[in-house]
């Protein structure tokens, strides 16, 4: 069965990049995942300045409003890297929070799919055809930590005998 997710409050809130759920990348606290990712898109641009005023966003709606302000100018690779950034940020959340990890694991697997209406690109968009690149990253996440977490129990038994 599909698990479709969007808002923090419906089912599987967690799994927004809105949650509450902050994340430490190279030494800096970031509120929410939203939050790193606005930011990243400004990282070497003309535009930098904007970086800290996005980290200190008190929301992530508010964060997402800086980040997509169109009259300002994103680094040129953006679209290259911003899967990858993505998925650093997602796996820094899932492994930082043990209760949204469990939760996340407990999905098994299932297909992961954001359910937003009008992105498709990180979503499915309203009739389903998006990319659903958020989804995508979870899945790829819940299977890295698994992997993770396997190696760690074997490497524990080992150190038991
Ligand atoms: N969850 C969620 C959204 N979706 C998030 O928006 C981000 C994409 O932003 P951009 O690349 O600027 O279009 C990405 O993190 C995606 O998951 N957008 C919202 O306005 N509200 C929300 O509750």
């Amino acid at each position: 069965m599909t698990i479709y997710f969007y808002k923090v409050w419906q089912p599987y809130g967690c799994f927004s990049n809105f949650s509450p759920h902050g994340i430490k990348i190279q030494g800096t606290y970031w509120s929410t995942v939203e939050h790193y990712y606005q930011a990243q898109k400004f990282v070497g641009s003309k535009d930098a300045a904007i970086i800290p005023l996005i980290h200190q966003a008190t929301t992530p709606e508010e964060a997402a409003a800086l980040g997509r302000c169109s009259s300002r100018q994103m680094r040129a690779d953006w679209h290259q890297v911003k899967t990858q950034v993505m998925r650093e940020a997602v796996l820094k959340k899932f492994l930082t929070h043990t209760e949204i990890r469990d939760i996340l694991l407990g999905t098994g697997e299932e297909l992961l799919v954001e359910n937003s209406p009008n992105d498709y690109f990180w979503g499915c968009g309203i009739n389903k055809t998006g990319e659903n690149h958020l989804g995508k990253v979870l899945m790829s996440v819940r299977e890295e930590i698994r992997k993770r977490f396997s190696v760690t129990a074997i490497a524990e038994k080992h150190l038991q005998y």
